[in-house]
């Protein structure tokens, strides 16, 4: 019977992920026979620190690579926003699922919305780009760092540590926390990171089998939206200590992009907006780029 062996990180958000990646290659192939090889990453083990200081790119993926590359699975389950902008080595990502939601949330046990927090109320985030944005839209809130799986996030609101966290909404949908959610911060006042929300699988470049295999789970219209946010963070070149965000959406043929370079000390913000034909995502993706450094997103990203 033919085997694939999925890799994947041990959380419960991943063991989600690559059991749903596992159920959908069953349907697709039903001769096919599924097995999890579950990992701890070096992101798993740091999660004391902040993610911009820890950074690195990878971190939720290097294990999962030398499985592939020894031979002890042949493919890997990621979010897609975890996966640098340049895959090293002999890597490629045949599949990209169907994307779920790709905004933040706003989760409090007090507050129904951003809006009505008091004035200096405490706020948990986990990345700059998040810190930018809730500073651009409330100078007064005191942002504080906070790390960790979806429900370690959630117990520390629960303890009483923040009056308010906000987190990829698709995260919380995933584990079945859909009702902590208690406003979605969506486009164009808040602009997700790239690929947010997004399950992408890895194989290596050679692996046909594997490739053919994955390929079956490929979502175009998600693909092409995933690789105009892709591009722009690529082009961008910016480190993971620099708040960037993209979010594509497509109308029929016509795909368009909204960009966005903040700092997270500020609140400071360039925008950028461009469409253009679905078939060249990634020309709009360094369209958008172009003109965002254009409008001063240059010294933003050193
Ligand atoms: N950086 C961690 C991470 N990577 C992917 C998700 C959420 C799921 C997704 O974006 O598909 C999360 C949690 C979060 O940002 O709150």
């Amino acid at each position: 019977m033919p085997t694939i062996r999925l890799a994947t990180r041990e959380s419960a958000l991943a063991l989600w992920q690559t059991n749903h990646v596992a159920e959908r290659l069953r349907a697709a192939h039903r001769e096919l026979e599924v097995e999890l090889v579950p990992m701890t990453t070096r992101g798993d083990q740091l999660l004391d620190r902040p993610l911009a200081e820890v950074g690195g790119k990878g971190l939720f993926l290097k294990e999962l690579e030398v499985a592939m590359l020894e031979g002890r699975a042949d493919a890997a389950v990621h979010s897609l926003k975890d996966v640098p902008m340049e895959l090293d080595g002999p890597f490629a990502l045949p599949a990209i699922l169907e994307r779920a939601d790709p905004f933040d949330a706003f989760v409090s046990n007090k507050y129904e919305a951003l809006e009505e927090l008091p004035f200096g109320a405490v706020v948990g985030t986990s990345s700059l780009r998040r810190q930018a944005l809730l500073r651009a839209h409330r100078p007064d809130l005191k942002l504080v760092d906070l790390r960790g799986n979806v429900n370690t996030r959630l117990g520390k609101l629960d303890a009483g540590d923040y009056d308010a966290i906000v987190l990829a909404a698709a995260g919380l949908i995933r584990l079945g926390l859909e009702t902590r959610i208690r406003e979605r911060l969506v486009a164009p006042r808040f602009i997700p990171a790239a690929a947010q929300g997004a399950i992408a699988v890895e194989c290596r470049a050679d692996d046909e089998a594997t490739i053919a295999l994955l390929k079956a789970l490929d979502h175009l219209p998600t693909r092409s939206c995933v690789s105009a946010e892709r591009a722009m963070t690529r082009e961008l070149g910016g480190s993971c200590q620099v708040p960037i965000a993209a979010h594509a959406t497509l109308k029929g043929e016509r795909l368009s992009l909204e960009g966005l370079v903040g700092n997270a000390a500020d609140g400071y913000t360039v925008r950028g907006y461009a469409s253009g034909p679905a078939s060249e995502p990634e020309e709009l993706g360094r369209h958008v780029a172009d003109m965002l450094v254009a409008r001063g997103a240059g010294p933003l990203l050193e």
